[in-house]
């Protein structure tokens, strides 16, 4: 059994769509095929999420409006019945009328978790109009987590029970990427971007014989070329390279994809989408590693140093309080570094999170902080790497090891 994983960008529209399908046909048959929201229908649905919080009601209605609008315009395009699309917006409408129930990240994933839903109606009505025997899953039936919503943790035995028993043999078994559920009913998400870790939870749970992420790049470049305009594709990754250029914030694959998959040996690939026939990249337990040196470039930085108010020592008191309440705001470190009296860390600078974080901390320490700055990385570096990087930049902070070095930097201005 094959897992395929389509993102938003491959079904942002109707063509995307029908490409979809065609890519399906041809090397598909038989496969689970993990969809996320179509396009940017994730950030839309957020947007909707604070409206209804802050109950500005017209402000809601516009943006359920717009998301309504958007996907009907990709229906229109395509054949298949889309009764099921209508059931859910009639479900979301309700649900946007209740009074909120929950904190703000449960209410964040009740509501967000329908992009997925509403593309894979869309989805596997299209495939079952083209001919494809098509079974549609509900992922929150299969995917058991606890109840850190917009986190969810996986119940993997739980997990595993499920997806074995409701995985049935059809041309192709369509379900949604990035949610789940809790013991209780509620209805969480993974973390954002987290589609290709639900394709990797399937594939481990089924043994699949392969992953297939299909992507708007070539493969897995050796800088995302957004930033960069003279990528290399790198044509096989160990599985330890995946995993390190994912966590360092190569936003090609998700960072917990590759665990699940480097347990059980499934070979995970990333092809493009654009041109269905190209190897693209294989990622699995390979001898070779890579040498190409590649970049990852992380904007919107934020470089925090903490000074303990009683002049103690960073030691494992201080850390232990430190790593306490970064966990508790939902605030992931990007990189730490201490002396004897100040503890650095560079964080994302998110809005929603950070400044609550600074309040807590200040409890405790005097807190400085430097914004606007990048954390560029680059794995199978050399000086000449780095000087390229750095042209125009002031260095802030330099971390190295064997095989990798960070760089908080600054634009000169
Ligand atoms: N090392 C890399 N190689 C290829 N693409 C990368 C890399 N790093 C970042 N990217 C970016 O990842 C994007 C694809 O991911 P994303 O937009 O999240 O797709 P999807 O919606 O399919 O999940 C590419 O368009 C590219 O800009
Ligand atoms: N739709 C979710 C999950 C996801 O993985 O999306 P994508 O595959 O388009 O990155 C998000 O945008 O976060």
């Amino acid at each position: 059994m094959k897992v395929f994983k389509f993102g938003g960008a491959s079904v942002k529209d109707a063509a995307g769509v029908k490409n979809l399908a065609e890519i399906v046909q041809t090397q598909g048959q038989g496969a689970v095929v993990v969809v996320s929201a179509m396009g940017k229908t994730t950030n839309a649905l957020e947007e909707l999420v604070r409206a209804y919080v802050s109950q500005r009601s017209d402000g809601m209605q516009d943006k359920l409006q717009t998301i309504r609008a958007y996907h009907e315009n990709v229906m229109q395009s395509l054949t298949g019945d889309f009764s099921s699309v209508y059931e859910t917006f009639d479900q979301l409408d309700a649900y946007l009328r209740q009074p909120i129930a929950g904190h703000y990240d449960e209410v964040y994933d009740q509501i967000v978790s329908l992009g997925e839903v509403l593309s894979t109606q869309i989805i596997a009505a299209y495939l079952s109009k083209a001919g494809l025997s098509t079974r549609w899953l509900d992922a929150r039936q299969l995917i058991a987590t606890d109840a850190t919503f917009r986190e969810g943790r996986v119940d993997w035995d739980e997990t595993n029970r499920r997806i074995n028993k409701a995985v049935k043999k059809a041309a192709v078994t369509v379900t949604q990427g990035f949610i789940g559920q809790t013991p209780d009913g509620r209805t969480t998400t993974l973390g954002r971007e987290g589609s290709d870790y639900t394709a990797a939870i399937f594939a481990y749970c089924l043994r699949a014989e392969s992953v297939t992420i299909w992507k708007d790049v070539p493969g897995v470049l050796n800088a995302d070329p957004k930033w960069f305009n003279e990528t290399v594709l790198l044509e096989k990754l160990t599985y330890q390279d995946a995993i390190e250029l994912a966590y360092y914030g190569a936003t090609v694959i998700h960072p917990k994809t590759i665990k699940p998959l480097q347990n059980r040996g499934i070979k995970l690939y990333v092809r493009s989408f654009l041109k269905p026939d190209a190897a693209g990249t294989v990622i699995g337990n390979f001898e070779q590693h890579l040498l190409t040196p590649s970049f990852i470039f992380k904007v919107n930085q934020l470089l925090i140093s903490l000074h303990p108010n009683d002049f103690s020592f960073i030691a494992e008191d201080n850390l232990s309080r430190i790593f306490g309440r970064f966990a508790q705001a939902g605030v992931k470190i990007n990189l730490m570094q201490n002396t004897a009296i100040s503890f650095s860390v560079v964080v994302d600078n998110n809005p929603e999170r950070v400044p609550a974080l600074l309040d807590q901390l200040r409890q405790d320490f005097r807190v400085t902080y430097n914004e606007g700055l990048e954390l560029i990385t680059i794995r199978y570096y050399n000086q000449i790497t780095i000087d390229r990087v750095l042209v125009n930049k002031k260095l802030l902070l330099e971390q190295k090891s064997r095989y990798t070095v960070q760089l908080v930097a600054k634009d000169i201005e």
